[in-house]
This record gives structure tokens, C-alpha cells and sequence, in this order.
């Protein structure tokens, strides 16, 4: 196990088109993490999160900053000299290969005895219930089962750091669901620090220990699953974690100039008189358990989810003129220029 430092960490990709600049997709990344820590990396698509682990992992580059894992800088280490053991999306198994050859395979070529592979193999199988599917081919595996082995074999090696590329977006929700659990119940049980990329917030609350948000190459803020809900950092955190995002509006009343006033769908009350924010509430969408309003407040359009268990006796009616309240606590204010928390 071990801890991983990533200091002043640059990308750029060459250009394709010759005396042209290259284009930079990583700006400047520093996190320290912690040994044995679970880190999620999150952000929409093309922010850098699968370049970043890439980079970890030594398949690219680094263009300019450090990687240290432990206490030893791996800038210019083989991705086979670091110590690390990557999932991937695809699962990367080999076809014609049984459950046990595709995760004895690397420890094969790195030469330990048979014997310890076998040892190593079936420790493995059984954290992750496979050791009846051991002489099965991969084809004959569900894509649950098939993920389990990739992570079987990431496992039997024994490494310092897991490294997750969106391991679960080829599952059902379901599937996807349960080995998040399974996962977690993994490092519970390993203590190996892992760093998970995925472009699902919800994946990203559940599994984090801290995580990594990043936009467009920066990253946004580092924290835990509630510093990055409770005191995001910025209106892009604000908006990409949580779900309907945070009503970030310009113009309400008592909004200050400059300034940019956040609060979340669930943190707003709604009454049909009374004090608050004067809105209508335009239409509305039922969850199940919840229910989605949406109003507007002047131009602006503030969404509220409210318990359904809590409805009010008289029903939310489309059209009518309702009041929105909310706790001091619950709100949040953002730079309009630069869209940082103030
Ligand atoms: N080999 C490459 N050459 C040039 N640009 C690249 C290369 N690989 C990735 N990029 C660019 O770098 C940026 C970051 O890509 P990256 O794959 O890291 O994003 P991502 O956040 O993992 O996205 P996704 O969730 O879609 O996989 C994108 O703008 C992408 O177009």
C-alpha cells in the first residue's frame, strides 16, 4: 500500500497538425492522498479524469508536474515497474482463456511458482464468490461475473494502488448497484488505495472517501462526499453533484449584485402564502416518493422536491401562484465572474 502525490501535473497533446499548439488538458492538478484511501475522480465527459489515471497508471505521458506513489517519484517508471493493478470497462480478458488462466496470466509472466499463483488465484476467487466459475471462459460469464474477474486479477497481484477506468458503465443499474457494494466491501477488506474514475455522481457520493471534481482539466475541488454536497466550491460543483442540481439564480430577490445565490431543490419549502419568494408554479413531475416542482421566480426557473409523504392536503396546482422559503443555512453564494464560493 501506499500513499500517491500528484504536484503541479500538465498534459498536453501534441497537435496532429504540424507547427500547431498542442492542446492542454490537465492544467495543473495537485492532490496528496492518503495511504490506503478510496478517491473517486469525477466530471462529464472529456474533463481529463481517464487522462489523469492514465497518467498514473504511466500509459501517457506526463507533460510537465510529479507522480509519486510512495516515496518513490514514477514520472519515468514503466506502468509494470509501479506497482499498480488497473480495471478497465471493457474488462480486458482474455477470450480463449479460462477464469483461473485470465487471473493467474500476469503473475504467470512475472514468474511466481505455481503453487503461490494457485494459492494467490483461489484467495482471490473466493473475496469475490468465482471459485466455481474458475474453468469457465469468459463467454460463458455474465458481465457481472466478467467484472469480477478483471477485478480478480488486479487483486492477485498483489499491488500498491488500484486504478479504476468506469468499471461498472457496461452493467444494469442493478448490477451496477451492487458491485459498487461489493467494491466497497473489496477495500474494506484490501486497505489498497484506489483511485476510481467515473462520470456518475451518484457512483462518486457513494464509493468516495474523498473525491477529485474536475472540469474541463481543473480540478474544481477535492473533498469528501459532504464538504462537495454541503459547501460545494463553485457553481460547477454546485450544479454536477446532486440530483436535480442546485437553482443557482441571478436576479431573485435579495440576490446581491455580482453575486450568484444557490440553494437546492431539497433545502426549498413551498407554501401557497405567506413569506418567501413570490412564484408560479409552471408544472410538476412525481418520482414516486418524491416530487419534482417546477416554478418560476421572475425570469428564473427554481426547481423544489418535495417528500411525497409531506404533501400538503390541498394539492399542487399547475399555474398557481405559490411562496418559496428557505433556511439561511442552506444557502450558498458564488462569485458571478468567476463562479468560485465567496
Ligand atoms: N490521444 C489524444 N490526443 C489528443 N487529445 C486527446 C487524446 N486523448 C484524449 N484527448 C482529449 O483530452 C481531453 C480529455 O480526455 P479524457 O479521455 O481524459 O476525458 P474523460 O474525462 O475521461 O472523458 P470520458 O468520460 O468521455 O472518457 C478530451 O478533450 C480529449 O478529446
Amino acid at each position: 500500500m501506499a500513499a500517491i502525490s500528484l504536484r503541479n501535473l500538465v498534459k498536453r497533446y501534441p497537435s496532429t497538425v504540424k507547427g500547431q499548439k498542442g492542446n492542454q488538458v490537465i492544467h495543473g492538478v495537485n492532490a496528496e492522498i492518503a495511504d490506503g484511501e478510496f478517491i473517486v475522480i469525477v466530471g462529464p465527459s472529456g474533463c481529463g479524469k481517464s487522462t489523469l489515471l492514465r497518467m498514473v497508471a504511466g500509459l501517457e505521458e506526463i507533460s510537465d508536474g510529479t507522480i509519486s506513489i510512495g516515496d518513490r517519484v514514477v514520472n519515468n517508471l514503466e506502468p509494470a515497474e509501479r506497482d499498480i493493478a488497473m480495471v478497465f470497462q471493457n474488462y480486458a480478458l482474455y477470450p480463449h482463456m479460462s477464469v483461473f488462466d485470465n487471473m493467474a496470466y500476469g503473475l504467470k509472466i512475472a514468474k511466481v511458482p505455481k503453487d503461490e499463483i494457485k494459492v494467490r488465484v483461489d484467495k482471490a476467487a473466493a473475496i469475490l464468490e468465482l471459485g466455481h466459475l474458475l474453468d469457465r471462459k469468459p463467454r460463458q460469464l455474465s458481465g457481472g461475473q466478467r467484472q469480477r474477474v478483471a477485478m480478480g486479477r488486479a487483486i492477485v497481484r498483489q499491488p500498491q494502488v488500484f486504478l479504476f477506468d468506469e468499471p461498472l458503465s457496461n452493467l444494469d443499474a442493478k448490477l451496477r448497484a451492487q458491485t459498487r457494494l461489493e467494491i466497497q466491501k473489496l477495500h474494506r477488506e484490501l486497505g489498497i488505495t484506489s483511485l476510481f474514475v467515473t462520470h456518475d455522481q451518484v457512483e462518486a457520493m457513494t464509493l468516495a472517501q474523498r473525491m477529485i471534481v474536475m472540469n474541463a482539466g481543473v480540478m474544481e475541488q477535492f473533498g469528501t462526499p459532504q464538504e462537495v454536497y454541503h459547501r460545494p466550491a463553485s457553481t460547477f460543483v454546485a450544479s454536477f453533484i446532486g440530483s436535480p442540481p442546485m437553482n443557482l439564480l441571478k436576479h431573485a430577490p435579495g440576490v446581491k449584485p455580482g453575486a450568484i445565490l444557490g440553494v437546492r431543490p431539497e433545502h426549498l419549502r413551498i407554501a401557497s402564502s405567506g413569506e418567501g419568494w413570490s412564484a408560479r408554479l409552471e408544472t410538476q413531475e412525481l418520482l414516486g416518493a418524491e416530487r419534482l416542482l417546477y416554478t418560476r421566480v421572475g425570469e428564473e426557473q427554481v426547481i423544489v422536491r418535495v417528500d411525497e409523504s409531506q404533501v400538503t392536503p390541498t394539492p399542487y396546482t399547475n399555474g398557481a401562484n405559490v411562496h418559496l422559503t428557505f433556511a439561511s443555512e442552506h444557502v450558498h453564494q458564488f462569485d458571478a465572474a468567476s463562479g468560485k464560493r465567496l
